[in-house]
């Protein structure tokens, strides 16, 4: 893999096994043979400093684990992460923005502790200067650093969140699921803003879904996982005007609101098979419309030579969009 010059992240052949087999003493009763979960299986990627980079998917495809792999809460199985950066200028922003603050902590000391973590000796006038600049930032006002995080609104508490982060003073972000559990019309505020700081501090994203609708707007890559790998990873213009990958294009036919109707709208079909005992060939398969017999014997392989660009898909290689 060569780097690229910007590149502020790079991860290579990516795998994170988990051992789910039951305990030892029933497995040896019952003659039970260990169980492997294989939840990232050889995934790689690059991410341009100043970039977003989604990664798109079904529960349990992998995305989460990508995340605190990256992020180093979970060690790699294997394959590797190559961060150009500073990590203690790594953040993360979680999905359940009321989980992850401290609800007996008032908003100041919650924003404030990335701070005081990463410049101890900072007088406690500056932190708190510093910590109504951060609430102003994500459009709250400094009195809200008086309050706990039960009285603020989702959308609210989303940007308490964004501001402990940049209390940290990142350069990297990833943002795991950052507004599904918000109404429609307050992830699009969060939404916005998280676009405008980016640009405003230079940030990185690597920006996880489920939903492409919500990174369309986000991302200037997509890459679409299914079963701990990565089926396609396209520029985002390019994966909504000529997606590859029939898993991909069953999840635009699940968008309700996109402009240009497809005329070809299928439903999503089947249920994701188990990571422990996945299909053989391409693991799609069992779900997709246009498999044949090699997809089930043989596993397409990542086709690229361009970075970040690119599909695992025997009847995409070969032209053929025709249903069996
Ligand atoms: N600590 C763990 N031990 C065992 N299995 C795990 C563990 N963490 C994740 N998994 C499994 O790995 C697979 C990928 O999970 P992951 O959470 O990364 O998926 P996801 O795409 O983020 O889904 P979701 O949006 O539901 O979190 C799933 O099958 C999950 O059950």
């Amino acid at each position: 893999m060569t780097l690229r010059p910007n590149a502020i992240l790079e991860v290579d052949a990516l795998e994170r096994r988990f051992d789910v087999s039951a305990p030892w003493l029933n497995r040896l009763i019952e003659r039970k043979p260990r169980k492997t979960l294989r939840a990232v299986d050889g995934v790689d990627f690059t991410i341009q400093r100043g970039q977003t980079l989604a990664l798109v998917g079904e529960s349990g495809c992998g995305k989460s684990t990508i995340a605190k792999l990256v992020t180093g809460l979970h060690a790699p199985s294997g394959g590797s992460i190559r961060f150009h950066g500073d990590r203690d200028r790594l953040q993360m922003i979680f999905q359940d923005p009321f989980a992850s603050l401290n609800p007996r902590w008032r908003v100041a000391r919650i924003i404030a502790e990335p701070l005081r973590t990463l410049r101890p000796d900072t007088p406690e006038a500056e932190v708190s200067t510093r910590v109504d600049e951060l609430l102003r930032t994500v459009g709250l006002a400094p009195a809200d650093g008086l309050k706990f995080p039960h009285e603020f609104s989702g959308g609210q508490r989303q940007r308490i969140s964004i501001a402990r982060a940049l209390a940290g003073e990142p350069e990297f972000l990833v943002c795991d699921e950052p507004t599904s559990a918000l109404d429609v019309s307050v992830q699009a505020q969060v939404l916005n803003l998280m676009k405008r700081l980016q640009k405003e501090m230079d940030l990185t994203y690597l920006f996880i879904s489920h939903d492409l609708s919500v990174v369309r707007h986000m991302a200037d890559v997509i890459a679409v996982m299914y079963l701990g790998r990565i089926v396609e990873i396209q520029p985002t213009a390019d994966l909504f005007a000529n997606p590859l990958h029939p898993y991909t294009r069953l999840l635009l036919d699940t968008i309700p609101d996109l402009e240009a109707p497809r005329r070809d709208r299928s439903p999503m079909g089947g249920e994701v098979p188990s990571p422990v005992s996945p299909p053989s060939g391409c693991s799609f398969h069992p779900r997709c419309p246009l498999a044949f017999e090699r997809c089930k014997a043989e596993r397409p392989q990542r086709s690229a030579k361009v970075h970040n660009r690119r599909v695992a898909c025997f009847a995409a290689e070969e032209g053929r969009t025709d249903v069996q």
